[in-house]
């Protein structure tokens, strides 16, 4: 597969993880492999509990200790093992290499503290900049959120400001520190559409304008392919589809993929019904053999009763559906 150039930040390569529950192995990720290189802005899509988010934690060590088990692969971060760093370090990049945006921004803002400290506070912790220095940055990228009155929202405690407004902010500090790196956990799916669009819009000028590489994770299709380069399409912790989101969208090669671009209003072939995914994620303590997406697949056949490999279909592009491997075969 045709990778686009530029520095490689973060590899991912067959990674395999459980969560050893008391009711035995959850297998959440098997095999995922994906990279994510500077500056590009990269969709990892797919329903609840496809592994959207583990993967992306596993990478940057947030799973939780003695629960979370790599049983396969490995991870590079900026060039290193993320398993291997030690807590210093580890800080070090969490603070000045990538920055994590949650869905719910009052998590992650203290309510007792007003706005204004908690991103001079984020903005002095990594960079030496005095109490002034920090203040202005810290309004000037409230500023590029758009936000029309910052010192009056550095005064505001978070409980005061609207969600949209909130996650404004945390955008804002993600970026303060000037990140290689952003990682954008469904960001925007507790707001509505119209600040959706805003907060989209908001993410992509800035990631492009400095040149920071993102990961946007969703389970909205519509969304990702609205900000995002390219797209790893994920079902039940595994790559169903990978390239640019172009060629994603034109011509899905995942039956998963395109059932999930049938179910949306404005991708979905124009005087069609809008459709539903029948059934749900096979379970994870006890996946079926073969093909996951088999049982709810509506061209499955004999081939799938083995687990399709991840394989090249065109230059950029990856499915893990036997159908489409063995059209490209044949052609
Ligand atoms: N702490 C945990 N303990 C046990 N299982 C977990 C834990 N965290 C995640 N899982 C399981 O791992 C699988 C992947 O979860 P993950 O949160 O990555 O899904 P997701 O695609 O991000 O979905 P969502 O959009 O709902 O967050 C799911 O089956 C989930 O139940």
């Amino acid at each position: 597969m045709t990778e686009p150039s530029g520095d490689v930040l973060l590899e991912i390569t067959d990674l395999s993880l459980e969560f050893r529950t008391y009711r035995g192995p959850i297998k959440a990720l098997n095999g995922v492999s994906l990279n994510v290189r500077a500056g590009e802005i990269v969709g990892i899509v797919g329903e609840s509990g496809c592994g959207k988010s583990v993967t992306m934690m596993a990478a940057t060590r947030l799973l939780p200790k003695g629960a979370a088990h790599i049983t396969g692969g490995g991870i590079r971060l900026f060039g290193s093992d993320p398993m291997k760093l030690s807590e210093r370090e580890l800080q070090h990049v969490r603070g000045r290499q990538v920055s994590t945006i949650f869905q719910e921004p009052m998590n992650a803002l203290n309510p007792t503290r007003r706005i204004g400290e908690q991103i001079v506070e984020v903005i002095r912790r990594h960079q030496r900049l005095d109490n002034a220095a920090a203040t202005s940055k810290a309004s000037g990228l409230l500023r590029d959120m758009l936000i029309s009155e910052p010192e009056r929202i550095m005064q505001a405690y978070p409980f005061e400001l609207s969600g949209g407004m909130r996650q404004r902010v945390l955008i804002a500090m993600a970026f303060s520190c000037e990140p290689r790196l952003i990682i954008a956990d469904e960001p925007t799916t507790a707001l509505d559409v119209t600040v959706q669009a805003l907060i989209l819009g908001l993410i992509k000028h800035k990631a492009t304008s400095t040149g920071t590489a993102v990961v946007f994770i969703s389970h909205d299709m519509a969304v990702v392919s609205q900000l995002c380069d390219r797209l790893y399409v994920l079902y039940a912790g595994r790559v169903a589809e990978a390239g640019t989101t172009a060629s994603v969208l034109a011509a899905p090669a995942h039956p998963y993929t395109r059932a999930l671009i049938r179910c949306l209003p404005g991708l979905a072939p124009p005087k069609q019904p809008l459709e539903q995914i029948p059934g749900t994620l096979p379970d994870l303590l006890d996946p079926p053999a073969g093909c996951l997406f088999r049982a709810r697949c509506r061209e499955a056949d004999d081939r799938c009763v083995s687990v399709p490999p991840l394989a090249a279909i065109e230059p950029a592009r990856r499915a893990a559906c036997w159908r489409r491997i063995e059209e490209t075969q044949a052609a």
